[in-house]
C-alpha cells in the first residue's frame, strides 16, 4: 500500500479578535452560504456584512476568551486519530483543512502533496451533509483538482459525504447525554432538547440539501440508543440574516417549553463535534439566560465530543473502511441517492418572482443600512471601501 492520509475536513474559526471581520469576510465570500445572481456583487457584499457583523461577533468571540478554540481541538482529533490508526496497524498522516481559517484548504492539499501521499480519505468533521458545510468544502476540493491535474495522477482519493448514523459515534453520543442526565435530581423528568445548527430552508426545499433528514435520523438514532423514557424536542439554532430558516427556531422552542411548565432541560448539540463559538456562547450563555427567563431553572449542556476516545475509535475504523471499499469520487459525491441539484443556484426569472422580492428587499436593506452609516458617521460607503 501506498502513503495514506486522511484529510479532516472543517469550518475555521477566528483565533483572535483582530480575525473575526477577515474570517466572516471568507465565510460570507462563499457561494454555498451566500449566492447572488450577479458574481461580482459577491465581494462586496461579503465586504458590507462582514464589516457590519464584526463587532457583534467580536463581542461573542470576547465573551469565550477572544477567540475559537475549533483549530486546538481539531488538531486534538487529529493527534488522536492519528495514534488510533497506528495502533490498529494503519500507519496513516492526518492533516486538518479549515474552509474559512488557519490551516487553509489550500495549504493542506499542498502538503499532503509534498509528503507524496498516494491514498487519500477526505473526511468532514461534521456528522451530517449539508450544502453550507461539507459540501462547500467538498466544491473547494473539486476546484483544487481541476486547477492541478496532477494531484488526479498522483493521489487516489475517496470521500465520506455524511457518517451520523455510525454506531460509534451514535452510542458516544448516547453515553455523554446518559452521562448528563445522571447528574439531575429526578433524570427521567428532564426534557431532552436537541439543537441543530440551522439553515435556510430554501437549501432543503429547492436545492434538496438532505441536511434536515440527516439532522433527523441523527436524533432518531441517538434516542433510540439512549433507551430512557425522557420526552425529546429537536430544534435549529443560530440563524443569521433575514431570510427563513429550518423551524423550530431553539428560541422558539425553548420558550415554548418554558411556558409548559419543563423545568429541566438537557441541550444536546448536535451538527458538530467540537466545542465551539455556538455551544459556548450561543447556547451557554444566550439560550441559558431565555431558557431561565422562561422559567426553566434546571439548563444543562451536553458537552462536545472533542476527542472522546469511543467517537475517535469509530472514526478511525470508518477512515480504514473507508480506504478498503470502492472509492468515492468528489466529483460523485453530491448526494448518490438523490438526483437533485445540491446547490442553492438561484434562477433568475423577470417579473414579480419571489426572487424578484427577496433581491428588491436585500438592495433596499442595503441601500438603507448605507443611508444609516452615512448618517451616524458622516462619511458614505465609498468612503469606507475607500473610493472616495
Ligand atoms: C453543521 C454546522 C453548521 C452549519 C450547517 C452552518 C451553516 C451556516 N452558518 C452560517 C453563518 C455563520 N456561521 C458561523 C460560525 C460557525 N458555523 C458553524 C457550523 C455550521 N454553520 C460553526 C462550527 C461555526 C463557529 C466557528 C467558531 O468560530 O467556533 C458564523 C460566525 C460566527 C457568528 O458571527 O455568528 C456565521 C456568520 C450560515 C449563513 C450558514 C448556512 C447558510
Ligand atoms: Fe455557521
Amino acid at each position: 500500500m501506498g502513503r495514506f492520509g486522511v484529510l479532516l475536513l472543517n469550518l475555521g474559526g477566528p483565533e483572535q479578535l483582530g480575525d473575526v471581520r477577515p474570517f466572516l469576510f471568507n465565510l460570507f465570500s462563499d457561494p454555498e452560504i451566500i449566492r447572488l445572481p450577479f458574481p461580482w456583487l459577491q465581494g462586496p457584499l461579503a465586504w458590507l456584512i462582514s464589516t457590519l457583523r464584526a463587532q457583534k461577533s467580536q463581542e461573542n468571540y470576547r465573551q469565550i476568551g477572544g477567540g475559537s478554540p475549533l483549530r486546538r481541538i481539531t488538531e486534538e482529533q487529529a493527534k488522536a486519530l492519528e495514534e488510533c490508526l497506528s495502533r490498529k496497524g494503519t500507519d496513516a498522516k492526518v492533516y486538518i483543512g479549515m474552509r474559512y481559517w488557519h490551516p487553509f484548504t489550500e495549504e493542506a492539499i499542498a502538503t499532503i502533496k509534498r509528503d507524496g501521499v498516494e491514498k487519500l480519505v477526505i473526511l468532514p468533521l461534521y456528522p451530517q451533509f449539508s450544502i453550507s458545510t461539507s459540501g462547500s468544502s467538498f466544491r473547494l476540493l473539486e476546484q483544487i483538482w481541476k486547477d492541478d491535474p496532477s494531484l488526479e495522477r498522483q493521489i487516489e482519493h475517496t470521500v465520506v459525504p455524511s457518517w451520523y448514523n455510525r454506531p460509534g459515534y451514535v452510542r458516544a453520543m448516547a453515553q455523554l447525554i446518559a452521562q448528563q442526565l445522571n447528574q439531575f435530581e429526578e433524570p427521567d423528568r428532564v426534557h431532552l432538547f436537541f439543537s441543530a445548527h440551522g439553515v435556510p430552508i430554501s437549501y432543503v426545499e429547492e436545492a434538496g440539501d438532505p441536511y434536515q433528514q440527516e439532522i433527523e435520523d441523527c436524533t432518531a438514532l441517538i434516542v433510540q440508543q439512549l433507551n430512557r423514557p425522557n420526552p425529546h424536542t429537536l430544534a435549529y439554532q443560530s440563524r443569521v440574516g433575514p431570510v427563513e430558516w429550518l423551524k423550530p427556531y431553539t428560541e422558539d422552542a425553548l420558550e415554548e417549553l418554558g411556558a409548559q411548565g419543563v423545568k429541566d432541560l438537557l441541550v444536546v448539540p448536535i451538527s458538530f463535534v467540537s466545542e465551539h463559538i455556538e455551544t459556548l456562547q450561543e447556547i451557554d450563555i444566550e439560550y441559558r439566560e431565555l431558557a431561565e427567563h422562561a422559567g426553566i431553572s434546571n439548563f444543562r449542556r451536553v458537552p462536545a465530543l472533542n476527542t472522546h476516545s469511543g467517537f475517535i475509535d469509530d472514526l478511525a475504523n470508518l477512515a480504514i473502511e473507508s480506504l478498503e471499499s470502492p472509492s468515492l469520487q468528489l466529483s460523485e459525491v453530491m448526494h448518490p441517492k438523490k438526483n437533485v441539484k445540491m446547490y442553492p443556484q438561484e434562477r433568475w426569472e423577470w417579473g414579480m418572482t419571489t426572487a424578484a422580492e427577496v433581491w428588491n428587499g436585500r438592495l433596499a436593506m442595503i441601500g438603507f443600512i448605507a443611508l444609516i452609516v452615512e448618517l451616524i458617521s458622516g462619511q458614505g460607503l465609498l468612503h469606507y471601501v475607500g473610493l472616495l
